[in-house]
């Protein structure tokens, strides 16, 4: 699903990224944790086209991302890879269903009622029935984070990145939003990399990923 080789990133001298490789399969939920400062959201903004790595290859479901550019960039990204932040950048002035339809009409291949449709099924699935009209600033803070979710799915990506999603969040929601990441998983063999630095959280994914310095430095499996 996810193929990155031998990244490298530099910021005025300084090397974030000292050679990174990473494989991610479809259905997987991958953490990665660090110390701040490690490199994991650099690594995330690369994985998603957000930036660009000096050295190294990243493919993505067949595409080798570092061959778009301009237009063909911001399409595929908008398709293909979904987006959650620990500030979940919902547009205030519009409703829940508004702002998870966004993406669906910007790649503008699937009609209005189409991507309406996906788009309250979504906010179903993830528990929004009731809120679906509501704006932003009426929805709680784990309210909101599940809309920026059923957002980033609007156009089933390949692949979700999630930057301290739970970052924001008390535990109790913290919790309940690692267990949807788990549900979306099970129901549609959905792929996610998750930045983290809960380690408990973490605990729930397939695969936890450790990095230091630039580099990955450990990989350890559930445990037991
Ligand atoms: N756009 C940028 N310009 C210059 N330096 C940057 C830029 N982005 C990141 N850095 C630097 O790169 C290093 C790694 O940053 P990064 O955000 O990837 O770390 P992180 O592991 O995600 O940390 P945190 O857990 O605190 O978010 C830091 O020293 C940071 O200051």
């Amino acid at each position: 699903m996810l193929t990155a080789r031998h990244l490298t990133k530099s910021y005025s001298g300084l090397q974030v990224l000292k050679g990174v490789d990473l494989a991610v399969q479809r259905g997987e939920i991958v953490t990665i944790l660090g110390s701040s400062g490690a490199g994991k959201s650099t690594l995330l903004h690369i994985l998603g086209t957000l930036d660009s790595q000096d050295e190294g290859e990243v493919w993505l479901n067949g595409a080798d991302t570092g061959a778009l550019k301009g237009n063909r960039l911001s399409d595929f990204r908008n398709r293909h890879i979904g987006f959650i932040f620990q500030f979940h950048h919902l547009l205030p002035e519009f409703t829940a269903l508004e702002n998870v339809c966004i993406p669906g009409l910007i790649a503008d291949d699937k009609g209005r009622k189409a991507v309406r449709e996906r788009a309250v099924f979504l906010l179903e699935t993830l528990g929004l029935k009731d809120r679906i009209q509501h704006k932003p600033g009426a929805l709680s803070g784990g309210e909101q984070q599940r809309v920026a979710v059923a957002r980033a799915l609007i156009n089933q990506p390949d692949i979700v990145l999630a930057d301290e999603p739970t970052g924001n969040l008390d535990s109790v929601n913290a919790m309940e939003l690692h267990q949807l990441f788990l549900q979306l998983r099970d129901q549609f063999q959905q792929t996610f990399v998750v930045v983290t630095h809960n380690e408990a959280l973490a605990g729930l994914s397939d695969r936890q990923l450790m990095m230091k310095d630039g580099r990955m430095v450990d990989e350890r499996n559930i445990p037991a």
